[in-house]
């Protein structure tokens, strides 16, 4: 197995061969796509009769190495009797485990291919808009991207055939489909505050933000933070997928107003003591059992979103 290269051809009848091999023909052309995020890989439990398809079997497709990310693909069937063909990426690729942007995208390319029409992105994201609590799931409507603003883009390089050489982004975020991922809701009878809207803004990771970059990325519009989904966007989009992004909020962004050391150590030497607020520290073993704990609530979103799709056609 290799990964892609940026500029590399990628090897897409190999992958496409040997799915073609492995899957029975009610799966081998999924409708849908899910990409599950950290902690969010049992999003995929909505599936039956599931093949699932390691990624160490399918050329070009890199091994997640994240915790909270498995490598494979699990195809299977989702809703009452035929069931609609579904296909989920049960961990993704990050850059910043060192995958190259091509590989990170790869394998949506591999799902279009397939026949995949939309894709729905799912991640862990912090929480930087302050009314945005811990396991509110938010239907993302726009992205903030600094590192697509300043070279870090999985679409750079020349133009091939078929592909738009400068891809418009001002309706990534499919309206029909956020439309159906509130119908979904309701019909789930989940509360008003269960849901909301706003703008992923990606970051490279794989540090958290510092309070300044969170009140930074805050100020530039962002609601949530996360380390991945938009170069997937891109992708999907540039082979005109159709996409969905719903984040998991899983903590909020710590931004304290500073408190003045010296002012303490003043206090302190003239006798007073000043109470400082204690000191607050993200891990990843939050997020993850945040995002364990709050998948049922995203699980039967997507599987009733998926339903909501097929009934549209
Ligand atoms: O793959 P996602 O975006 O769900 O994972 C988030 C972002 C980082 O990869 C990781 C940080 O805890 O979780
Ligand atoms: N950058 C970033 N990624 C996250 N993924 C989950 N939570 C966070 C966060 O607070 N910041």
């Amino acid at each position: 197995m290799s990964t892609v290269a940026q500029g590399q051809t990628a090897p897409f009848a190999g992958t496409l061969d040997v799915l073609s091999r492995i899957l029975p023909a009610n799966l081998l052309k999924p409708r849908v796509a899910i990409v599950c995020g950290s902690g969010l890989s049992t999003l995929a439990s909505s599936l039956r009769d599931v093949v699932e398809v390691p990624y160490s079997s399918l050329e070009g497709f890199g091994k997640s190495t994240v915790e909270g990310h498995r490598s494979a693909l699990a195809f299977g069937l989702i809703g009452e009797g035929k069931g609609i063909p579904v296909v989920a990426m049960l961990g993704r690729f990050h850059p910043y485990e060192g995958h190259s942007l091509s590989t990170v995208v790869y394998p949506i390319r591999v799902l279009a291919r397939l026949g995949v029409r939309d894709i729905i992105i799912t991640n862990a994201a912090g929480a930087l808009n302050p009314n945005l609590d811990v396991g509110t799931i938010v239907s993302i409507q726009d992205h903030l991207a600094l590192p697509n603003l300043t070279g870090f883009n999985p679409l750079l390089g020349p133009a091939r055939p078929n592909y738009p050489r400068f891809l418009p982004l001002s309706t990534a975020y499919s309206r029909p489909l956020r439309r159906l991922v509130f119908l979904a809701a309701h019909a789930l009878g989940l509360p008003r505050d269960a849901l909301a809207e706003g703008t992923y803004a990606w970051v490279s990771g794989p540090t958290y933000e510092t309070p300044a970059e969170g009140r930074y990325m805050r100020a530039a519009g962002a609601d949530v933070i996360g380390m991945s989904t938009v170069p997937e966007v891109l992708a999907a989009r540039e082979e005109g997928v159709n996409v969905c992004v719903l984040s998991l909020v899983t903590n909020k962004v710590v931004i304290p107003e500073y408190e003045s050391v010296r002012e303490a150590v003043e206090a302190e030497l003239a006798g007073r003591t000043v109470e400082q607020a204690p000191e607050a520290e993200l891990s990843h073993e939050e997020v993850l059992s945040v995002g364990q704990q709050k998948a049922g609530v995203m699980k039967a979103l997507v599987a009733k979103l998926i339903e909501l799709i097929a009934a549209e056609q």
